[in-house]
């Protein structure tokens, strides 16, 4: 089986809310997949249906083979979830919240090897609650790998991270990438997403409005480049010829010279602006 997830036609509907529309996608199976998107695009919706914690309505749906409409406990185990919410088990240490959650996998990892991966060794038999926000997350993550899963969601797993503690998680992401499993995380920081995934898909009112890799979503790749300088800007894709030219009009060094091209962000923007019913 190539890929770790197949959805065709997903829909979801809450009361007056059809807050999933049909969504079709593929992610592979050792890809790192992020679901960019405004607050109430049906991301949640859409990534709960696939964990097996929500019903759809109308739709195909694998993964890891399985119809998680139907999950069962073998395959929930070869899940792991990191979810918004960090734990609270604040009384108990860091090895003991860790060992205790071991208890309730078939073939969990070793708990030290996983607090070492999600770089807490130091912090082993500290209380959780004595943690840093950043730090408990850590936790959360260990928890989400500590049953050896194919398959890793992450919700929004950054929020409220400090830069030095936000890029300390990517090398963490990345580490567990390296080993094999595919991860799905949803965020709203398009940075993250730029580091970190393989492919993007943009949701927007129930809909995927964009899908690919971060370097080319939107034609991100063959946009033209915008060039400034002190007394002028122009939109060319032809960039290096407008500099050779101002160049030769400046007699050498040009006041002020910036290419611009759009980010990812600029990009996002414009793709969850345009009307879609
Ligand atoms: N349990 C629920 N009952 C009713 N409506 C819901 C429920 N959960 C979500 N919705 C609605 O469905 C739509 C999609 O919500 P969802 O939580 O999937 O969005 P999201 O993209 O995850 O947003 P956010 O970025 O804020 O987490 C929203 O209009 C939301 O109000």
């Amino acid at each position: 089986m190539k890929n770790a997830i197949e959805v065709r036609g997903l829909t979801k509907r809450y009361g007056d809310v059809q807050a999933v529309k049909g969504i079709d996608l593929d992610i592979r199976r050792g890809e790192v997949f992020a679901f960019l998107g405004p607050n109430g695009a049906g991301k949640s919706t859409t990534v709960e249906i696939l964990e097996g914690y929500r019903k759809r309505d109308a739709g195909e749906i694998s993964v890891l083979g399985v119809d998680p409409g139907r999950p069962t406990r073998e395959w929930r185990s070869r899940i792991g979830i990191v979810l918004q919410t960090a734990n609270d088990a604040a009384e108990l240490s860091v090895l003991e919240t860790v060992r205790h959650f071991a208890g309730y996998y078939p073939n969990p990892r070793d708990p030290d090897e996983v607090i070492a991966a999600v770089g807490l060794s130091d912090k082993a038999n500290k209380r959780v609650r004595q943690l840093s926000g950043g730090q408990r997350r850590r936790v959360d993550v260990a928890l989400g790998i500590l049953g050896n899963p194919e398959l890793i969601f992450l919700d929004e797993p950054t929020t409220g991270f400090d830069p030095e503690a936000r890029r300390q998680f990517w090398e963490l992401i990345e580490g567990l990438a390296q080993t094999g499993s595919t991860i799905v995380l949803t965020t709203h920081y398009l940075d993250e997403a730029e580091a970190l995934a393989d492919r993007v898909a943009v949701i927007a009112g129930g809909r995927i409005v964009a899908e690919g890799e971060p370097a080319t979503l939107g034609g991100r790749d063959t946009a033209k480049a915008v060039v400034t300088w002190a007394e002028g800007s122009v939109e060319t894709s032809t960039p290096t010829k407008t500099i050779v030219e101002l160049s030769r009009r400046y007699d050498g060094e040009v006041p002020g010279l910036a290419v611009h091209r759009p980010t990812l962000e600029d990009i996002y923007l414009k793709l969850i602006e345009a009307p879609r019913d």
